[in-house]
């Protein structure tokens, strides 16, 4: 939703220059007050139509972290926060930005370090339902989740930046099963090897969402740590946000020193590193350990190969040494991981119990990942604690019908289709439904009816219909022509999928 982008739109950049070289620090111009000045006018032109309330409940803690060959680098504080932004306000927030900022090449949001947070805001507090181990930061014995001392990354570039672990993703919480065991040897063994004698390096994890790529990874960094080893663990958003903000407070030479003096990089979600300047900078670090003999360990959504928006020589350095899958987990995974989270709930509330049956139950209908068992298993300790009665199988039932049933993929209705893709365009669904044969109106005619086909059950006739009373062999016409131009371009490609996107949230 945020990649980069070609807008097409001639943006009016006035006289701010943000020029920065990746290499080198000292080729940074950044007119700051400018650039602020900027910002604030973005900031007021979404107050001005989204309304205070809105306006300070989602973009009070948005913040521009600095401009990179013309991608604004936006932050916010949380996750969720992210997923809210990306998911109900990415066109206008990247409308707006173009507008205002020097970012003709488009938006890119990611989760800033929590230390420089306050509390969370009213509405995102309310509407959040924090899974127990997946918070972000360190909980220590006695210390709530979020008290991590981290500092900013401007004092501190490395360790600062470094994303905080969280103590409960260990070895030893780690639940072994057939589909991840191999990926579990291997990190136990790049964790326990002495610096520079690992059999595998790099290791490349790919799986799919919640199946333990990240728990796996926090294992390594935290063993590794035990050991003496110098450790840089960092989510792709973290590596994007640091590097910015040490370009920008002109420290990216000290931050690419740290990086290389340590002896294990981690870094998590690397689908997620965009901006050539980036790229560039992450490829040269990963060839720079790699040559120096210092361990990596990378996991993504997919094959390294398949990392289309990455530099093709990171891609074969990544593919190129040990690729494991850590792949579904089965019906008797899923009974092991929860029932070791309900150990872990009912250490902090002895009253919680919960029969092997209700497991049992709960592990063969949330079959999604571990993330949904998190989720499940809170529900059930929050209908025990406030109903103050013990968990039936009905219970339980009523508990995570909500979790099972938000699950289910969104019913999409082709008249939503036609009405989202006449705004993207710029084009009215009357003009999608009529008989106008111009380049503005056919391709967004033709990609409502590629959406419609790939996202409803509604046959082919069924979309002609639809579509202004067309024949069956239009749709299909313009089905095929859709798919061979997003095979063709990649981002026709992303903007497909973004509407996709859209459309299923
Ligand atoms: N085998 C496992 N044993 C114990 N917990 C697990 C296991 N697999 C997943 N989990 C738990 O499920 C939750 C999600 O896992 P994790 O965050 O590691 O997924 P991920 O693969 O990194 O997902 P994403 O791609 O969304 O980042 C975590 O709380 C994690 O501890």
């Amino acid at each position: 939703m945020f990649e980069r982008q070609d807008f097409g739109d001639t943006v009016e950049t006035a006289s701010v220059v943000v020029t920065i070289a990746a290499e080198e620090a000292a080729g940074i111009k950044v007119e700051e007050a400018t650039i602020q000045e900027a910002w604030e006018r973005v900031r007021r032109r979404l107050r001005a139509e989204l309304g205070e309330d809105v306006f300070s409940s989602w973009f009070g803690r948005l913040e521009l972290a600095g401009i990179v060959e013309g991608v604004a680098y936006l932050t916010v504080p949380t996750r969720f926060l992210k997923s809210w932004l990306e998911a109900h306000y990415a066109e206008r927030l990247r409308v707006n930005c173009i507008a205002e900022l020097p970012a003709p090449n488009g938006v890119l949001l990611s989760v800033r370090p929590v230390s420089r947070e306050a509390a969370a805001p009213r509405v995102e507090a309310a509407l959040r339902a924090r899974p127990v181990a997946a918070a972000s930061t360190i909980a220590e014995p006695g210390k709530p989740a979020g008290a991590n001392p981290a500092q900013p990354c401007e004092n501190d570039p490395v360790d600062a930046c470094g994303t905080a672990l969280d103590k409960r993703m260990s070895f030893q919480s780690f639940v072994v099963g057939k589909s991840n065991q191999l990926a579990f040897a291997a990190a136990e063994r790049i964790a326990g090897a002495p610096a520079g004698q690992s059999p595998y390096n790099p290791l490349y994890l790919h799986a799919g969402v919640g199946l333990g790529k990240t728990h796996l990874l926090q294992a390594i960094a935290q063993e590794a740590r035990r050991q003496g080893k110098r450790v840089a663990y960092f989510t792709a958003d973290r590596f994007m946000y640091g590097f910015v903000a040490a370009l920008k407070s002109q420290t990216a030479l000290a931050f690419k020193e740290k990086l290389r003096g340590i002896d294990l990089l981690i870094v998590d979600d690397v689908q997620f590193i965009q901006g050539k300047s980036i790229q560039q900078e992450f490829g040269h670090t990963i060839n720079a350990l790699l040559d120096a003999g210092k361990q990596i360990v990378v996991a993504g959504d997919r094959l390294a190969g398949e990392l289309e928006a990455l530099d093709e020589r990171i891609r074969s350095r990544l593919g190129g040494g040990l690729v494991v899958e850590v792949g579904e987990l089965d019906e008797a995974l899923r009974v092991k991981i929860l029932a070791s989270r309900m150990e872990a709930l009912q250490g902090a509330h002895p009253n919680f119990q919960v029969s092997p049956d209700v497991v049992a139950y709960v592990a063969r209908v949330v079959t999604t990942n571990g993330r949904d068992l998190d989720g499940a298993a809170n529900r059930l300790l929050a209908h025990a604690t406030l109903s103050g009665q013990l968990v039936t199988l009905e219970t339980a039932e009523a508990a995570i019908r909500d979790l099972v049933r938000t699950r289910e993929p969104r019913r999409v209705k082709i008249e939503d289709i036609q009405k989202l893709v006449a705004t993207r365009y710029n084009v009215s669904r009357a003009d999608i439904l009529s008989e106008r044969r111009t380049a503005a109106v056919v391709k967004p005619r033709q990609i409502a009816m590629y959406l419609s086909k790939a996202l409803t059950p509604r046959s082919l006739p069924e979309i002609g219909r639809r579509f202004g009373g067309r024949d069956h062999t239009t749709v299909l016409h313009a089905v095929r022509k859709i798919e061979k131009a997003i095979s063709e371009d990649r981002s026709l490609h992303e903007e497909v999928d973004l509407l996709k996107r859209m459309l299923q949230e």
